[in-house]
């Protein structure tokens, strides 16, 4: 695995694969690896010629009273990791690498971006939409794969590169969990012992709204006002956002009619936790009768 951290240099390195024709797969991320973006990783490897990784905390998405200088970063460790599983080029640039200019052009999907998470984080998704093209440009991969743990994230990709024919396949993955259910995140590590005890609330969630809509419930107000209560139940926990969903194209319903997306944001002392599941009762139905 070669590191290298300027755009010119990552151009000159993928310029003989791009001529040999191979294929890129891309991985986007902020560091401080965990299982969750191993997976990604190993989707990448063996769907393509080439594994591309960066690695940047981006400013551009934390807001002024967020977590950007506290971020935990660990360059030694996730490049013997990347290197480990058999990646091929690690961009690390630092911020000025990426941005020598203060940015003046901004990639926005601003409905899809200014509700649920992005709502408690204005600005997050415009700054995510803009560091993800200019990435993008830079590698300019065949794919690039994102965990579905950020469901919110997948669907404002996609939008984007549909809405500008960005030339490049998104591939979603699967959230990976830790033993109790928890999601696998880079801010786990926030949590003290009690926390991390205390944040299995959230998967639990998911399984307490899968077993409301499976017993009949259908009305969505309800289901929402019910999964708050219960995540309430954990002293330490505070619910954000609860709320059910098309899975696909995010719109809000009152009731529930075939799959839905149930989305949470939960705090848990100053460490917020996401986290989501798509709850298709016909599908379960039929995988029962098969
Ligand atoms: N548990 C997970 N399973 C699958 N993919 C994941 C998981 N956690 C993160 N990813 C994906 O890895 C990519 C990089 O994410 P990022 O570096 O922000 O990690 P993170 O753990 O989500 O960090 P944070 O704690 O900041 O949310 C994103 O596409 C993200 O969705
Ligand atoms: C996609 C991403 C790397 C852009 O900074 C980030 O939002 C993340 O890690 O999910
Ligand atoms: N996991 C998405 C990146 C962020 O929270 O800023």
């Amino acid at each position: 695995m070669e590191t290298v951290t300027t755009i010119a240099e990552l151009r000159e390195r993928l310029a003989p694969h791009r001529r040999a024709g191979r294929t890129i797969g891309f991985v986007p991320t902020m560091g401080y690896l965990h299982e969750g973006h191993l997976t990604l990783v190993g989707r990448a490897r063996a769907e393509n010629e080439v594994t591309v990784v960066s690695i940047f905390v981006n400013p551009l998405q934390f807001g002024a009273n967020e977590d950007l200088a506290k971020y935990p970063r660990d360059l030694e460790r996730d490049s013997a990791l990347l290197e480990q599983s058999g990646v091929d080029l690690l961009f690390a640039p630092t911020v000025a690498d990426m941005y020598p200019k203060p940015m003046e052009t901004v990639v926005d999907v601003p409905k899809l971006g200014s509700e649920l998470e992005g709502a408690a984080r204005p600005g997050h998704f415009a700054g995510v939409a803009t560091v993800v093209t200019k990435l993008f440009n830079i590698v300019q991969p065949d794919a690039a794969y994102f965990g579905e743990k950020d469901y919110q994230q997948v669907a404002i990709i996609r939008r984007m590169v549909e809405d500008l024919a960005q030339p490049v396949k998104i591939i979603p993955v699967p959230t990976v969990r830790e033993k109790d259910g928890l999601a696998c995140s880079s801010r786990n590590v926030y949590l003290s012992p009690e926390q991390r005890a205390a944040a299995v609330i959230v998967p639990k969630a998911l399984d307490e709204a899968a077993r409301l809509i499976r017993s009949g419930l259908k009305d969505v107000a309800a289901i929402e006002a019910q999964i708050t209560r219960f995540i309430r139940t954990e002293p330490l926990a505070e619910p954000e956002v609860v709320a059910l969903r098309h899975p696909e194209t995010l719109a809000a319903i009152d009731t529930v009619s075939g799959p839905v997306l149930l989305l949470l944001f939960v705090r848990i002392g100053q460490t917020r936790l996401l986290d989501n599941r798509v709850i298709d009762i016909a599908s379960e139905n039929g995988m029962e009768a098969a």
